[in-house]
Formats: C-alpha cells, sequence, structure tokens
C-alpha cells in the first residue's frame, strides 16, 4: 500500500525537511519546478504562468525563469493583491532581473476581463500556480472569475501541486477549481487528488521525489503540537500478495466457512452473487441462508454451496436452526436482498449479536438504519458496505452533503462507532476500525450496475474465510472487486459490463496474484 497525505502533513513534511534537516526551502522549490519543467519544456508555443503570491505562486514563477532560459515564450500574470512570501518576492525579483515578462494585473491599469480571456486564449499552455496546499478558505473575487476564465479556454492546463481550489485534505472543492490536464505533485499523493470530487479535475496525476525526508521517518520521529497523523492509504497490484497462498496439501477446511444471509421471495440472484464471489475468492464452504423459496433455483445455479431456510423466523425450530448455523460458521455476510421484514431484522439482531466477523451489506444496512438499537450493537468486527443512499439513511443526512465530502463522513462513521466502514462510490472511501483510511483506486463506471455490491461482499467475505489479515480485508477487498471489473471492461467495454462479469473475472485477479 502506498500513503496519501492530507495538506498539513505535507507541510508538516516540509516544515521538518527545512527546518530540522536544513535543506533549504529555495532548493526544494527548484527541484520543483525542474520537475514541471521536465514535463514541459519544447511542448507547447506560448506558456502563460498565472501565480498566486504564496509558495505555489513561487515555484510558478521558478518554472516561468527555467522556460525563458530555455529560449521559450513565457508570460507570467501575477493575480494575488499581497506582497506575498519571502520566496515569491526572491522568485519574481530574479526573474524580473533576468528579463522575464510579467503581467502584474492587480496593479498595472487598463487591464479588464476581456484582456484576460484574450491572453488566455493566446497561449496553449497555462500552468496553474494560484494556490497549492496553503489552500485554506473558499475561492472568490478574481481569484474565482480567473479559474472560471481558464476553465473556459482551450488551452492545456498544467497545475502545479494540486488544481488550485481543490482541499489537499479531503478532495473538496472550495468554491471552485482548475479542471486541469496535467497535474504534478511533489513527495506523496495527496487526498485531494485521489478522492472525489477532487480527483475529477486532477487530470493525469504526476508524482515527483523533491527531496523531502522519508514520509515514515517524519511521522515516526517528529511530533507536531496541532497536527493528528493519520493513516491513510491507497492499496497498490502488489498488495495482491496479501491473498493467503493456497497450499499444496489442504482440504475444503484449510479456506474457512462462511454463512451468506442473502436473498428473499423473488430476489435470489443476490444470494448467488454473494455466494459466488466468495467461492470464486477460494472459500472452502459457502452455506446460503435465504428463504424456502429460493432454494430451488438456487441449488441449480450453485450446487456447490449448501443451504439453510427459513419461513418464519418466530418460529422457534427455524430460529435455532440460524443460530446454530451462525455458530458453527467462521465468518458471516449479511444484506443481499434481504429486504426489511422482521426476519431480516431478527437476522441482523442474530448476526450483530455472534461477534464474529460480518460483512454489513444492503437491507441489512437498512435495518440498521431503521432503529438505534442495532446501531449501537457495531462492533470492531463488522464492515458495513453502504452506497451513498444507504449511508444517508444510516447518518441520516443528504445524499449530496455525503458525496460533497465522503472521506469526512466515513471516518466519522468509523470514529463514532468504531466499526469499519466501506463507502461505496465512485472511489470508495473505507475507514477501518483499527484507524487506517484507504481509497480506493481501482473500478470503473461499468460496474455501476446490479449486483456489482453483492459481488464485493461476497469478495470481502471470501477473503475473511480463507484467512486475510483482518485489518486489510476491507480495503483489499473493494480493490480486487474494482480490478476484476477493470479486466470485465477491457473484454466488454463499460456499457455491457454486468455483475457476472465482475465475477468471471475473479480468477483474472488471482492469476494476477499468482504472476506477480
Ligand atoms: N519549501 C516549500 O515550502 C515548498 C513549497 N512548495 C510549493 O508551495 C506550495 C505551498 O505554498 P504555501 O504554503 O505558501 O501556500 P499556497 O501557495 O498554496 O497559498 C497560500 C497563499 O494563498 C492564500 N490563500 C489561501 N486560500 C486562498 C483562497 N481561497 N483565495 C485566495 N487566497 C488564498 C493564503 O492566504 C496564502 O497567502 C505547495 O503547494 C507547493 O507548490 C514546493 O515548492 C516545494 C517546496
Ligand atoms: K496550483
Amino acid at each position: 500500500m502506498e500513503r496519501v497525505i492530507t495538506g498539513k502533513e505535507a507541510k508538516f513534511i516540509d516544515e521538518v525537511t527545512i527546518n530540522e534537516i536544513g535543506i533549504p526551502s529555495l532548493v526544494l522549490m527548484e527541484k520543483a519546478a525542474l520537475c514541471v519543467f521536465n514535463e514541459l519544456k519544447n511542448n507547447y508555443y506560448n506558456y502563460l504562468i498565472v501565480c498566486g503570491s504564496g509558495n505555489n505562486g513561487a515555484d510558478g514563477v521558478a518554472l516561468a525563469r527555467m522556460l525563458y532560459q530555455n529560449g521559450e515564450n513565457v508570460t507570467v500574470l501575477l493575480i494575488s493583491k499581497s506582497e506575498g512570501t519571502t520566496e515569491f518576492k526572491l522568485q519574481l525579483d530574479i526573474a524580473r532581473k533576468i528579463g522575464v515578462e510579467i503581467i502584474d494585473f492587480v496593479n498595472e491599469d487598463n487591464l479588464d476581463e476581456e484582456y484576460l480571456e484574450e491572453l488566455f486564449s493566446a497561449n496553449d499552455c497555462i500552468v496553474d500556480a494560484i494556490l497549492g496546499i496553503g489552500l485554506d478558505r473558499q475561492v472568490s473575487g478574481l481569484y474565482f472569475d480567473i479559474i472560471g476564465m481558464i476553465n473556459e479556454c482551450d488551452s492545456d492546463v498544467y497545475a502545479i501541486d494540486i488544481p488550485s481550489g481543490i482541499c489537499a485534505d479531503n478532495g473538496e472543492i472550495l468554491g471552485t477549481c482548475i479542471n486541469a490536464t496535467v497535474t504534478v505533485t511533489f513527495g506523496e499523493y495527496k487526498i485531494g487528488q485521489i478522492a472525489y470530487p477532487g480527483k475529477k479535475y486532477v487530470g493525469e496525476l504526476i508524482k515527483k521525489d523533491i527531496g523531502f525526508l522519508d514520509t515514515e521517518e517524519v511521522f515516526a520521529n517528529y511530533e507536531s503540537e496541532d497536527l493528528e497523523i493519520r493513516d491513510n492509504y491507497i492499496i497498490t497490484s502488489k498488495d495482491l500478495e496479501l491473498i493467503p497462498d493456497r497450499i499444496e496439501r489442504s482440504n475444503k477446511g484449510t479456506y474457512g466457512k462462511l454463512l451468506v444471509i442473502a436473498g428473499s421471495k423473488d430476489m435470489s440472484g443476490a444470494a448467488f452473487f454473494t455466494g459466488m464471489a466468495a467461492y470464486r475468492m477460494g472459500a472452502g464452504l459457502v452455506n446460503i441462508v435465504t428463504s424456502y423459496e429460493n432454494i430451488d433455483v438456487l441449488k441449480d445455479k450453485l450446487p456447490e454451496a449448501v443451504f439453510t431456510g427459513y419461513n418464519d423466523l418466530r418460529d422457534e425450530c427455524e430460529y435455532s436452526k440460524i443460530a446454530e448455523a451462525l455458530d458453527k460458521y467462521d465468518c458471516i455476510v449479511i444484506g443481499p436482498g434481504i429486504s426489511t421484514d422482521d426476519n431480516s431484522a431478527i437476522l441482523v439482531e442474530m448476526a450483530l449479536e455472534s461477534g464474529k466477523n460480518i460483512v454489513i451489506d444492503a437491507d441489512a444496512i437498512n435495518v440498521i438504519a431503521s432503529d438505534e438499537r442495532y446501531i449501537e450493537k457495531l462492533h470492531e468486527n463488522c464492515i458495513l458496505t453502504p452506497h451513498m443512499g444507504e449511508m444517508s439513511r444510516l447518518i441520516k443526512r443528504d445524499i449530496s452533503e455525503i458525496s460533497d465530502s465522503p472521506f469526512e463522513m466515513a471516518t466519522f462513521f468509523r470514529d463514532t462507532y468504531n466499526t469499519t466502514i466501506v463507502l461505496k462510490d465512485a472511489n470508495t472511501i473505507i475507514a477501518t476500525s483499527r484507524g487506517d483510511n484507504y481509497i480506493n483506486v481501482s473500478g470503473n463506471e461499468g460496474m455501476s450496475t446490479a449486483g456489482s455490491g453483492d459481488v464485493l461482499s461476497g469478495i470481502i467475505g471470501g477473503l475473511m474465510c480463507i484467512g486475510a489479515n483482518r485489518d486489510i480485508v476491507a480495503p483489499l477487498g473493494v480493490y480486487i472487486h474494482g480490478l476484476a471489473g477493470d479486466y470485465a471492461k477491457e473484454k466488454l467495454g463499460s456499457a455491457s459490463l454486468m455483475a457476472r462479469d465482475i465475477l468471471e473475472n475473479i480468477s483474472e485477479v488471482l492469476m494476477m496474484k499468482d504472476n506477480l
């Protein structure tokens, strides 16, 4: 896994590198500007570098100097009213002395919006050096208007460090933001570049090492009074190694027993997808607990499973049959297609009280959302997998509020209930009960299709079953699900992609692991 950091953590790493280690700020800046220069040089006819007056702007001015000295047509556009940081003033002074063309929009007369529009379209490359990780409030006024104009023109836009307007801490857009073609960032990825909505505006994301002190070393050895370091990661293909290997001399008991409580009248498909996904992940035995009328059809589709039927769980005999199964099995997936009737409420309560490792999905989440009594029973071995609608019911907030700040919502839920949450979205956020957060980077738009969530809960259940580390099953399962979807998209395109195609490509992911 790879760490992703907040803007504040990035600042802390900056400060330690400069103040404790002694690498001068200007040396880091020179390297940062050089990295962007190497991406740009000789690629465009005319460059316009739009600069704020913080160190992001200073990077921009240093870049302009490099382009100028390389013989390219470059203009700096200054748009800040304030004098700027020490580094900014210094870079500007050097650039002026060397002869770089500088337009000071705020202080020069006779410059209006029309002039700016013409300037933007006259340059085929615009560099956004307005705001970086120092963004700390809503974008308004001139900055707002200029970002709008840059987004309107056809030129390529390179953002230095992060597109201006995206909050590096969580991906929120503070009023407006630059829609970049390419973003060149320094040190580590920032959450705002990986998480939606920010991710949508980053374009191609290039990460460059500019000589900061190693992040893990900084976090382990230096303390900051006002900064709480959070463990945020992305899963990468290397982490597939964390899927337990098959053992040559083994039997089905070696790979665990999973109880899948899924499906209700007219909803047998959900149980099939979940059960089958768990088997494709390598689960030893899957027992599907479902309404009696589903069993015949499921037996045909998934003869590898065993079945436990129920009709009315107020019946003592039926109740104890399920209680016995809960007792015998290693882990549980509950929710896909179970409906929200009285039987489901009983099943959810039984599963929660078993204390086992449980994946809680779909209608089981709706049951929990319907009554405070259940939410209080969540524990550290639960993994909830809500989509935006289910999350909205669970925490009683509007979907728009959740999709504007999914990262905050997921971590808030985890912190409140000490449970793992998988908030499903175009890039799913996982906040684990151990305190780690993950932003998923696999998957595609074709996976927004019926049954896709059922497959995910089966994959996570399957991973638990085969003995993957408890702290990693949720983020790893989400990553595998997305990767299986990516394989499916490669073969079929995104529009025709169906849940069964995700299922069929789980094996591709497992073979990829074998070839690592
Ligand atoms: N030594 C360093 O500190 C390095 C800094 N680097 C660059 O410096 C950037 C961070 O620099 P800074 O911390 O100076 O911050 P920024 O340059 O991102 O911006 C801070 C300035 O913008 C103002 N501001 C914040 N939000 C605003 C808003 N919504 N509207 C208008 N003004 C707003 C702040 O008051 C402050 O004056 C990084 O993103 C990176 O590009 C790199 O050069 C690497 C080395
Ligand atoms: K920027």
